[in-house]
C-alpha cells in the first residue's frame, strides 16, 4: 500500500503571519540580483562570527533583564526590546524579564491627586498607595510588556511576586545621607521560590515579573524592581543581569557625561555606593547584590538606544557599565 504524499501547501510556517514573512532568498525564476559589496559582506560576517563566543557562553543559561519604566517610553525602543527578548529565546538563551514602572505609577498617582515622594531612590508607599502600585505594575505595565513580546508569538507570561510564592518581602528602609529613613510599605526580597519562573522557562516561555510581594504575614509591599531583579537573578543562578535604564550607565562624577564608568568590581562599587544619588542607589546596590550572590556579570545599559542589549551581550566591547566580581587578593588567589 502506498502512502499518499500530501499536496504541497503554503510553504510559510504556520506561526509566521503574512505581513511578517521574512525576506527570503529566491530560487528559480524570480532571482533578486545582488550588487556586489565585499566590504559590507565582510562586516556582516564579522558581526555574526564575533557573536559566536557569546552565544556559546549564554546558551541554555538564564539572563535576567530589568526593564526600567524610563526605558519604556519610546515606541521604537519598546519594539526593539521585544525583538531582543525573542532573539535571546530563539538563540536558546533563557531571558527572564523583571519590569519597573516607576514613572507610570507616579503618573497614575498624580491623576488621583497624590504627589509621589522618593527617599534614597525608593517610593514612600502608604496603605492607600500600595493598591495603586499593584494596579499599575500588575494590571497595566506587566500586561503591556507581555503584549509587546507576544506580537512575535505567544511566548511571554506575566506574574508577580505574589504568584506561586515567588517573593517574600520584609519591610526595609532607605539610606539618605548615611541615615536609615522610613519609606512605609517598601520591602526587600528576603526569600525567593523560583519554581513558578523555572516552570515557565521549562515550558519555553519568557516570564515577565512585576515586583509587588507579600511579607510573611501576607501584607503587600512595594519592591523596587532593581532589587527584585537582583534577588531573582541570584535565586535562578543567572549568568547575567542586564539593567535597562535611561542613562548610558554609571557616571563616577554625575552629571558629568565624560565620567562614564565602563567596568567596576564589586569591592570598588561597595566603596562608592554611599556617595551615589537617587535612582542609582537601588540600581547599583542591585548589581552589587547580584555579583556578590554568584551572578557573573551585572550591567547597566542605556535602554533609550534600540538594541543596546544585543550590543551589550554579543559584542566584546559591550556598552554601559559592567559590574564584575572583585578580583581575589594575592592571599585569596593563592589559597
Ligand atoms: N551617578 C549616576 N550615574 C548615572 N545616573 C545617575 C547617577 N546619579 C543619579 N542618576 C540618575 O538616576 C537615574 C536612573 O534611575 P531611575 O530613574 O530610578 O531609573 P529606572 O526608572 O530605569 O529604574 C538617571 O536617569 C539619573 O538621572
Ligand atoms: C519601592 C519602589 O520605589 N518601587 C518602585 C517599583 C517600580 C520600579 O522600580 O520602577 P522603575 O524600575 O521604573 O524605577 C516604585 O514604586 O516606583
Amino acid at each position: 500500500m502506498s502512502t499518499a504524499i500530501p499536496e504541497a501547501q503554503d510553504p510559510s510556517p504556520p506561526d509566521v503571519r503574512p505581513d511578517e514573512v521574512p525576506p527570503k532568498r529566491r530560487y528559480g525564476t524570480s532571482r533578486v540580483m545582488r550588487t556586489p559589496d565585499p566590504e559590507g559582506d565582510a562586516r556582516k560576517v564579522a558581526v555574526l562570527t564575533g557573536a559566536l563566543p557569546w552565544l556559546k557562553e549564554f546558551h541554555g543559561n538564564v539572563v535576567v533583564v530589568k526593564y526600567g519604566g524610563h526605558a519604556m517610553v519610546d515606541e521604537a525602543c519598546r519594539a526593539a526590546f521585544a525583538e531582543d527578548m525573542v532573539f535571546l529565546r530563539t538563540c536558546g538563551i533563557l531571558p527572564v524579564v523583571v519590569h519597573g514602572g516607576g514613572p507610570q505609577v507616579s503618573s497614575m498617582l498624580s491623576r488621583l491627586g497624590v504627589e509621589s515622594e522618593f527617599r534614597g531612590g525608593l517610593r514612600v508607599t502608604t496603605p492607600e498607595t500600595i493598591g495603586v502600585v499593584r494596579m499599575v505594575l500588575v494590571g497595566q505595565v506587566g500586561p503591556e510588556v507581555v503584549g509587546l513580546i507576544n506580537t512575535h508569538g505567544p511566548l511571554a507570561i506575566g506574574l508577580s511576586g505574589e504568584d506561586g510564592g515567588l517573593f517574600t518581602a520584609e519591610r526595609t528602609t532607605a539610606t539618605v545621607a548615611g541615615q536609615q529613613v522610613d519609606v512605609g510599605l517598601v520591602g526587600d526580597v528576603v526569600e525567593v521560590d523560583p519554581t513558578p519562573v523555572t516552570a515557565l522557562l521549562e515550558a519555553g516561555h519568557i516570564p515577565v515579573v512585576a515586583t509587588v510581594a507579600p511579607d510573611r504575614d501576607g501584607v503587600l509591599h512595594n519592591v523596587n524592581a532593581d532589587t527584585a531583579a537582583a534577588a531573582l537573578a541570584v535565586a535562578l543562578g543567572a549568568v547575567k543581569l542586564v539593567v535597562l535604564t535611561d542613562v548610558e550607565g554609571l557616571y563616577s562624577d554625575w552629571p558629568d557625561k565624560s565620567s562614564l564608568v565602563e567596568q567596576i568590581d564589586a569591592a570598588e562599587l561597595e566603596t562608592i555606593l554611599p556617595t551615589l544619588d537617587a535612582g542609582m542607589i537601588p540600581k547599583m546596590a542591585a548589581c552589587l547584590r547580584a555579583v556578590q550572590g554568584g551572578v557573573q556579570r551585572a550591567t547597566v545599559v542605556d535602554g533609550r538606544l534600540p538594541h543596546a542589549l544585543l550590543l551589550e551581550m554579543f559584542t566584546t566591547e559591550g556598552t554601559g557599565t559592567m559590574v564584575v566580581p572583585s578580583s581575589p587578593t594575592p592571599e585569596e588567589g593563592s589559597a
